[in-house]
């Protein structure tokens, strides 16, 4: 999600480019609220999974990666055996795009390993309507047939538009519609923190 933040001056003025503003409400987690989170869900998937040796960790791109890659560290230390740990690029599977061209060729191996059979956990950061999720599971299935398929995010903020629902959930957050929950990890933005920032258009 592309915004750009600007102080109560500027607010007239950027308008009149029709670029989205927003307002920051909060930080709803910090560095250590996130890393204490992620060791929380690593280790309910080993307790749901039995351990975990036929898990594989799916990102969905962008910050989707960094989280698999972290959650996959913390079980790996936790079990004391490797996790397969992929990633996942839904743009051509997006419900927004023009379903008038052809459908995009996947790249065999994309994901970094073979996910069938496996019992795959998808992760990303927010889940809000659930299209991102509904794109993610067309993507996953072109690349083969998971035994399972389990959800995790970082934020779930509601307002589902789909009917889907995430099984590792690290805050749920309830949301009005002008706001949005901006994650921030240090691999993509330098940093980790959650924010709830505000529209004001
Ligand atoms: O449940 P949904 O309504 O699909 O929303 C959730 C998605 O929105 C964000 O991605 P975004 O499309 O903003 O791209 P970004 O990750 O590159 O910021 C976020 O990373 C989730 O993938
Ligand atoms: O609030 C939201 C909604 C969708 N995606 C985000 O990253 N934040």
């Amino acid at each position: 999600m592309i915004l750009s933040k600007m102080s109560e001056t500027g607010l007239q003025q950027a308008s009149e480019t029709g670029t989205p503003q927003i307002r920051e409400k909060g930080r709803l987690m910090s560095a250590s609220e996130i890393d204490r989170t992620l060791v929380r869900l690593a280790h309910q998937i080993v307790e749901k999974h039995n351990g975990g040796g036929n898990l594989g960790l799916v990102g969905i791109k962008r910050r989707g990666v960094p989280l698999a890659e972290r959650i996959g560290k913390i079980i790996e230390t936790i079990e004391k055996q490797p996790v397969e740990v992929g990633s996942l690029d839904i743009q051509f599977y997006r419900d927004d795009l023009s379903t008038s061209g052809p459908r995009p060729t996947v790249t065999p191996g994309a994901i970094g390993f073979d996910i069938a059979d496996r019992d795959i956990i998808l992760l990303d950061d927010v889940l809000y309507t659930g299209r991102t999720i509904r794109a993610a599971l067309d993507a996953l299935f072109d690349h083969g047939r998971p035994r399972s398929v389990r959800l995790l995010v970082l934020i779930d903020r509601g307002h589902r538009e789909l009917p889907i629902e995430a099984q590792f959930v690290g805050r749920v957050v309830p949301t009005s519609s002008r706001e949005i929950i901006e994650v921030k990890l240090s691999e993509v933005d330098g940093a980790d923190q959650v924010l709830l920032v505000e529209r004001v258009d």
